[in-house]
């Protein structure tokens, strides 16, 4: 295609094709965004044999090689979880399955799989996670919110965007299996959405379908209710326990199956290190419990309670407690600026966000090189939630102040070398999730260039856009966007944000008392041994 000119008109006219094709697989359209003009409608592959045949192009014998592979050192008791999802897939029968275990246990080995089993025959798997972090460690897999259309805002009677005689809606039909990672973190909601939203696409099926949790699909979740349940800001505890998987009415369907094998310890060279990977790992798992801290066991632990740490585990202070937590967990920081590798498995976690900047700012400081800030540019909507009431009465320097979770600060300082952090989906084929670390290598004017640290894409040059990103926190009572680079510096980071990330080497700062066991719990089972020299 060396001579292949285009005219101005055909290259919009394809552009237009390309964007209407992948709007169409989020089962959107140009027509949903007015202004932008419609795509030409041949130039557009039929969507519903496009979806299949990219849930099927697999390169099927490599898949079967690996499924061998994994069937040999599958241990007795990953067999047992996989045989018995694997005879209800092949009886085709339904099922509601969660497969609980704590990290390392070889959820995510089950995952694979299962994904090589079916995959590698011709068959469907939709895979995901609730988080596009946990999403990458999937093979193909993608956020539950992506994969099945969940809406942002949830509710009781919520509905997927999934629905009956769609294009979309072929994809649930024809799969074997659904894989959903680290339910415990996402609303009972989501799940119930999805549930009647495969009720009333199967039914198209057979109408006995809609009598059947998910439609009779083969459902598996999976997750370790230790970590942190979902997150909804200003709730109460109860509340947030109503709000888990295991307290929907789709709980009592679901046959729990469980891993108990910390495999990531097995992998261990020596006996001595085994040996105390095991302790560390039992200590790990009592604070997970609630049954550590003041001596006592399960419901008094619900109040205010101390854990006393492990004396072997405090890093002593030199009077600077933060310098002495960089020191102790960046060692040689200037020697490795740059280097993925070394950033790859290290973090300093935190409770909250106030923190992680002063830890934050302080390692920025050690980096020599120059710094550059860049600042946001909010503006209010001109149309408040409840309608067309003009709302400029928030000006630029009032919006400039919000700091919210997910959201970009106004001002944002980096460096050539900082390690930071996504905070927005922005392109799954690439690795760029939601909580995918970074190197900066570059920084334009427009655009920042990184090298990615973490997750599937390790050691890819990429480059980030500014974004006009909305706070999605509902405690705002007026809406704004924010225009920044869609990132936070990551040397440091709070607790929830390192849920699902690959660390080994993890520095957790408390100069206040953390939340709670669950929080403490994500913490302290994020390195796989007691790191600190
Ligand atoms: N049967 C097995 N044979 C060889 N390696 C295994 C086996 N099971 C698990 N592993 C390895 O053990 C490590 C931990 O497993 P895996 O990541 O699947 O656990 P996980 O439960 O998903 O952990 P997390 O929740 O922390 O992501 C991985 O490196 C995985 O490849």
């Amino acid at each position: 295609m060396l001579n292949l000119r285009l005219t101005h008109e055909q290259l919009k006219a394809y552009a237009l094709a390309e964007l209407e094709t992948m709007l169409q697989s989020f089962g959107k359209s140009l027509s949903d965004f007015p202004p932008m003009p419609k795509a030409d409608a041949s130039l557009v592959p039929d969507v519903e044999s496009r979806l299949i045949h990219d849930e099927m192009s697999y390169n099927r014998p490599v898949l079967a090689a690996q499924h061998d592979r994994m069937m040999s050192t599958m241990t007795s008791e990953q067999r047992n979880v996989y045989d018995k999802i694997m005879t209800r897939v092949k009886e085709d029968k339904p099922g509601l399955f969660f497969l609980y275990g704590y990290g390392g246990t070889g959820k995510t080995f089950i995952w694979r799989a299962l994904c090589a089993a079916l995959r590698s025959d011709g068959e469907i798997v939709l895979a995901c996670a609730s988080s596009g972090i946990a999403a990458l460690l999937i093979p193909d897999g993608r956020t539950a919110h992506s994969r099945f259309s969940i809406p942002f805002t949830i509710d009781k009677c919520s509905m997927c965007g999934v629905t009956p005689n769609t294009p979309l809606a072929s994809l649930p039909i024809k799969a074997k299996l659904i894989i959903w990672d680290e339910a415990p973190m996402m609303h009972k909601h989501c799940f119930e959405a999805l549930d009647r939203s495969l009720r009333d696409v199967l039914k198209t099926v057979d109408k006995r379908n809609k009598d059947i949790p998910f439609g009779g699909k083969v459902v598996v979740l999976g997750g370790d209710f230790r970590q942190i349940l979902p997150v909804m800001p200003g709730s109460t505890r109860p509340e947030v326990v109503n709000a888990s998987i295991n307290s929907s009415h789709l709980w009592r369907y679901c046959e729990v199956l469980t891993l108990t094998k910390n495999m990531r310890l097995l992998s261990s060279a020596s006996e001595s290190d085994i040996e105390g990977r095991k302790l560390f790992s039992d200590w790990v798992l009592r604070v997970g419990d609630g049954t550590i801290g003041d001596g006592t066991i399960g419901e008094i632990n619900d109040v205010d309670i101390s854990v006393v740490i492990p004396s072997d585990l405090l890093i002593p202070s030199s009077g600077n407690p933060i310098a002495s937590i960089v020191d102790s967990t960046y060692p040689n920081l200037l020697g490795n600026i740059g280097k993925v590798e070394y950033f790859q498995s290290k973090a300093i976690l935190a409770p909250k966000n106030a923190i992680v900047e002063q830890v934050n700012d302080y390692v920025l400081d050690l980096i020599p090189g120059e710094e550059k800030i860049y600042l946001s540019y909010d503006t209010p909507y001109h149309k408040n939630i409840d309608g067309d009431v003009v709302d400029d009465i928030h000006t630029p320097e009032f919006l400039n102040t919000f700091v919210a979770s997910g959201l970009p600060n106004h001002r944002l300082q980096l460096k050539v070398g900082a390690s930071v952090m996504l905070l927005r989906n922005m392109d799954q084929s690439l690795g760029l999730c939601n909580g995918t670390r970074l190197i900066i290598t570059k920084m334009g004017k427009f655009v920042l260039e990184g090298r990615v640290i973490s997750g599937s894409n390790i050691g890819e040059k990429v480059f980030i856009p500014r974004l006009s990103l909305t706070p999605s926190d509902n405690r705002i009572p007026f809406k704004f966007k924010r225009r920044q680079f869609p990132i936070s510096v990551s040397f440091a980071m709070t607790i929830n944000k390192s849920e699902g990330q690959s660390l080994e080497h993890v520095g957790v700062y408390l100069p206040s008392p953390i939340f709670s066991y669950g929080q403490l719990y994500v913490a302290i089972s994020q390195g796989w041994f007691k790191n600190i020299d």
